[in-house]
């Protein structure tokens, strides 16, 4: 899902994580952040038989081997070739070795790095005359404060750092059928969250520009978020009619029998109003999804008034106690005066608890902007997203709450009928950076 932009937004990340890991600086006087009683406990339970090998975890003889790779500078080395004591090896593969010096040179090779840090300090430590224990509890600080060192860093990024990434952030955006406004919104979000503010990075580059990027999105995907389930709850024992909007072939009917099919896994009772008396076989298509769910439909002749089949539907559902009516409505070009008109009317006379938009969401854009037009004409609660299964840049889902100022309520993610998503604006952020 989202590949295209999945893809678009994993560029820029990439470029800019590059720039934060250039401009990230080891703090001078780091805390120990990391838990030396851990490395303890890996050393001694894991001693070996003759009591000079030491074995950590992978990842913690990695992590390990890395600090101390990177502590040792030039001139650390030349204090430790001064100095006159044990020598301590690191090897990646996961031990740590105790070995005597034969003679005081330490050698590094990329596979071993040798324990030096500050020379006078440790040479007191590693005296020959030490328990073993102590030694061990040693090592183990030593490790603790070496990878601190190097978890503890911290990048500043000012505008210039962040001009060219976000350049490329906003082309990104824009090919991935994200509406103008909502990209600039976005790049003025990722912008205010980076720049100049001092930054904790620790060993990870990459999750600032990641964190402000889905800070950025879930912001404007965020608006007027709107509990489907908790409004027809507050309302369980009146009857809730929901009316479906949009052009057509966009999976309005498809939607509706969707959301039939939920709300009665809810517990709630349904009538739909078979308000598509324009298309041939729209009448007969709605009555097979509710022959199949089992739900009663209220209906009239082909080209007969739509507003008025409506209105006999939420009579009946109201007579019948039925908890909520799905009326359908024929699909129409937001262009089309005439009947955005007669959309108008059905509103008017059936006075709609929840008006739904529906659109798919691979028509990017155009999505958008039909939104923004059926709002204009009739006031939209929020969306239904559909087809989300197929090839869909994305773009459509994050503007189309933003240009509206109304929530997206589901996605629409399949032909089946469990093929519904509500949507969680968290869910969507998560599923557009997992690899
Ligand atoms: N892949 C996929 N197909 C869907 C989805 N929702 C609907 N469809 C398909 O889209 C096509 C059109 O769906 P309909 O529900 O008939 O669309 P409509 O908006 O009611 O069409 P009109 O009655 O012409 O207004 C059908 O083949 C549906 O099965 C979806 O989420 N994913």
């Amino acid at each position: 899902m989202f590949g295209k932009l999945k893809e678009k937004l994993a560029s820029f990340t990439k470029s800019l994580d590059k720039t934060v890991e250039e401009k990230a600086v080891e703090l001078e006087e780091p805390e120990v952040v990391v838990e030396e009683e851990v490395v303890i406990e890996a050393a001694e339970t894991t001693d070996a038989a003759d009591g000079s090998v030491l074995e950590l975890s992978e990842a913690e003889t990695a992590d390990a081997a890395e600090a101390i790779a990177e502590i040792l500078e030039e001139e650390t080395l030349e204090t430790v070739e001064k100095t006159n004591r044990d020598e301590i090896e690191v090897s990646v593969e996961g031990k740590i070795e105790e070995t005597p010096s034969s003679n005081n040179v330490l050698e590094m090779t990329s596979e071993t790095v040798s324990d030096s840090k500050t020379g006078a300090e440790n040479t007191e430590r590693f005296e020959p005359d030490e328990t073993e224990s102590e030694m061990k509890k040693e090592k183990a600080g030593f490790f603790g404060k070496a990878k601190a060192l190097i978890f503890d860093r911290e990048v500043i990024l000012d505008d210039n750092d962040l001009e060219g990434p976000l350049m490329e952030l906003e082309i990104a955006l824009l090919e991935s059928d994200l509406a103008l406004t909502v990209t600039d919104a976005i790049v003025a979000s990722v912008r205010e969250q980076l720049s100049g503010t001092r930054k904790r990075i620790g060993k990870n580059t990459g999750s600032i520009v990641e964190e402000a990027l889905k800070n950025a999105i879930l912001e404007v995907m965020s608006a007027n978020v709107f509990d489907f389930d908790e409004f027809l709850e507050q309302r369980r024992g009146q009857t809730v009619h929901i009316a479906f909007v949009g052009i057509n072939g966009t999976g309005k009917t498809t939607s509706i029998a969707k959301i039939a099919n939920r709300l009665q896994k809810n517990g709630y009772s349904v009538t739909i109003a078979a308000g598509d008396t324009f298309r041939a076989g729209a009448i007969d298509q709605i009555q097979i999804h509710a022959d199949r769910l089992g739900i009663k439909v209220i209906k009239h002749q082909e080209g007969s008034d739509p507003a008025a089949v409506i209105y006999d539907a939420l009579q009946y559902a109201k007579a019948h106690k039925s908890d909520v009516l799905l009326s359908d409505t024929a699909g129409r070009m937001h262009t089309n005066v005439n009947l955005m008109a007669q959309l108008e009317k059905i509103c008017r006379v059936s006075t709609p608890d929840l008006i739904i938009f529906v659109d798919e969401a691979t028509a990017g854009n155009d999505a958008v902007e039909r939104a923004s037009q059926f709002n204009g004409a009739v006031p939209i609660s929020g969306t239904i997203l559909t087809k989300l299964d197929a090839d869909s840049k994305g773009g459509a889902a994050i503007s189309i709450a933003y240009i509206t100022q109304k929530p997206i309520l589901f996605f629409g993610v399949g032909q089946e009928y469990d093929d519904l998503l509500k949507f969680d604006p968290e869910w969507f952020a998560e599923k557009i950076f997992e690899d």
